[in-house]
């Protein structure tokens, strides 16, 4: 069955949780009706029992109010609970899209991406959905009942509470434009100086061994300042206009109760309703302050959910159709062009050639004139800019990221390898893999007996990036991981940079047993013995193919040009 993939958003995982937003809706409301408990009891005991005198209608009427506090708390506890399973949901549903935006987003953007962090990003969105934020939200729409409230008991506690109302909103929107840009920049700064920590981190052989930490601290402590400026001003701004509101809550709440003193000397109301008023006016601004507390939350969390959105649009390029017929036959490469993801400037083009099931193609060409450039448009994770790469007539878009895999077996410059076996780096992590078939690629790359030989065999965890294993092993396990599954394309970048003789034979089989049992192999190669097992060569200069064709006659060709008679030596002038 074909099927299409789509990227969940932010809007689209919160909309899982509909319903549960309308039961805390509910509850909600239930909440703010009780929330009046306290001053109907205030009335009832002003106005009902002092003027009765009755110790029975005190003690039930106490009664019911103990009650329907604890219904209350009751419910305040079920609201938080159902925010926080919401907030777990959210994130279970968006944890994957995500994590894979998070490994596209380099493929994509490039360095442009670099200060994007969707794990991060998903991370503030949960907390504020767990948080009492949401709550604090949900009161809101309620505010207009105790404003309503407070008109019925008198026109003028109305108008002036509603005139306080007011001018807390407009605080609250003042707070809002106040706050979003500082808001926005820490989120950049925090980015930045994370960036900064983690490739420390990545390369702290370097820095340690060169002696290069404190100029990196320094690097970050020029990085601190402007972030604790930039937090210090969303903080200030935040805490000011909390405290305004604060101020003109307590000033708006005398002024009520002192208004509806007036209003009981001049006996148009009781002493339970200028109580009561004055506590229904503090419930119904209490939302308000609550929101305003919670509104730098609120900002990081939109602000978040607005990038995650962006970044998962942006990464949903899983356009490919499930279901594919995976290609059999052949590569072809239609004047294609290339350059890094997100940068403008174009690194190869111009390179034309086709291959057919059972060919192997050596690349060669001076450093830095495009071949890994190339071999990387070749496996799909950089753009093609112009023309085209097909393969049995179909781009490598159109298959879907998980068939894809089962046709490219790719080995980077740098092998890239990940925290975890032997065995399921070999198996691409893939858990329902055939141990016969991880065996097999090892035998392949010539590596089997090697990790036999390893403390837990194909089950010797080798750290993260296989920091365990010498920079030899760790190509032979990724050569292994590219040849798993006997897939239709393998690329080698540079495969045998780390390898020793032993190594370079069982490179030169493997590519011979690709080529026999029907597939295509690519090699990047800087040493003559890589092209042993290839009947086709691509020379690329400057970042335009030169040559292209039968390893014997693009060699022959060169070699006459540089007046060698060596292939081999040919070979080595031509890088
Ligand atoms: N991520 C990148 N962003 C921008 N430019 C890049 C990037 N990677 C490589 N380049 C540039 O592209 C050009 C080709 O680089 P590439 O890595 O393809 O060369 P190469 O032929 O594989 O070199 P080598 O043999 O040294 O590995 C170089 O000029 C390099 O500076």
């Amino acid at each position: 069955m074909l099927k299409r993939n789509r990227n969940l958003s932010v809007a689209d995982a919160i909309r899982t949780c509909r319903s549960a937003f309308w039961g805390i809706f509910v509850i909600s409301a239930v909440l703010n009706i009780l929330m009046l408990t306290g001053p109907i009891f205030m009335l009832q005991v002003y106005d009902r029992v002092l003027s009765s005198s009755s110790v029975p209608t005190l003690v039930v009427l106490s009664m019911i109010t103990l009650s329907l506090y604890l219904f209350s708390g009751m419910l305040d506890i079920l609201r938080s609970k159902a925010l926080l399973r919401i907030s777990m949901r959210v994130y279970t549903r968006l944890c994957n899209p995500s994590l894979r935006a998070n490994i596209r987003l380099p493929v994509l953007l490039g360095s442009k991406g670099s200060g994007v962090h969707p794990g991060r990003d998903l991370d503030t969105i949960r907390r504020f959905l767990g948080s009492q934020g949401p709550a604090s939200i949900f009161d809101l729409p309620f505010m207009p009942l105790y404003f309503a409230l407070v008109f019925i008991m008198h026109s003028a506690l109305g108008y002036l509470a509603l005139a306080g109302g007011a001018l807390i909103f407009v605080l609250v929107i003042c707070n809002e434009f106040a706050s979003r840009s500082p808001t926005k920049e820490v989120g950049m700064r925090t980015a930045a100086q994370s960036k900064i920590m983690d490739s420390a981190r990545r390369n702290s052989e370097v820095v340690n061994a060169m002696g290069m930490l404190g100029r990196l601290s320094d690097r970050f402590s020029e990085m601190v300042e402007p972030y604790y400026f930039s937090q210090q001003m969303a903080t200030d701004r935040s805490n000011f206009y909390s405290s305004v509101i604060k101020l003109l809550r307590m000033i708006l709440q005398s002024a009520m109760l002192a208004l509806g003193a007036y209003l009981a000397i001049k006996q148009e109301i009781s002493g339970g309703v200028m109580i009561a008023s004055s506590i229904i006016m503090a419930r119904a601004i209490a939302p308000i302050e609550q929101a305003v507390g919670q509104w730098p939350s609120f900002i990081a969390c939109r602000q978040a959910a607005g990038r995650l959105n962006q970044v998962l649009l942006q990464c949903d390029v899983d356009k490919g159709l499930e279901g594919l017929p995976l290609p059999r036959q052949e590569l072809t490469v239609q004047d294609a062009a290339t350059s890094a993801p997100g940068e403008p400037l174009v690194l190869l083009q111009g390179v034309e050639f086709s291959l057919q099931a059972g060919d192997g193609l050596g690349i060669i060409g001076g450093s830095g004139s495009g071949k890994t450039s190339f071999a990387r448009a070749l496996v799909g994770v950089w753009p093609v800019l112009k023309g085209a790469i097909r393969l049995d007539g179909s781009t490598i878009d159109q298959w879907s990221d998980q068939d894809r895999g089962r046709f490219i077996g790719y080995l980077p410059q740098d092998v890239e390898l990940f925290e975890g076996t032997v065995a399921e780096n070999i198996a691409r992590f893939d858990k329902d893999a055939d141990v016969v078939a991880i065996v097999a690629a090892a035998k392949m790359a010539g590596i089997h007996n090697l990790i036999a030989g390893l403390p837990e065999g194909y089950n010797t965890m080798i750290g993260e990036g296989g920091a365990r294993l010498s920079a030899g092993q760790r190509q032979r396990v990724g050569l292994a991981r590219a040849l798993f599954g006997n897939p239709f394309l393998v690329v080698l970048d540079e495969p045998n940079s780390n390898l020793d003789v032993e190594g370079e034979q069982a490179l030169s089989r493997a590519m011979m047993d690709i080529r026999e049992r029907g597939g295509i192999v690519v090699v990047v190669a800087h040493r003559a013995s890589a092209l042993a097992a290839v009947n086709k060569v691509l020379i690329i200069q400057n970042g335009q193919q030169v040559a292209f064709g039968d390893k014997d006659q693009v060699l022959s060709n060169v070699s006459m040009l540089s007046g060698s008679q060596q292939p081999g030596k040919v070979v080595a002038n031509a890088l």
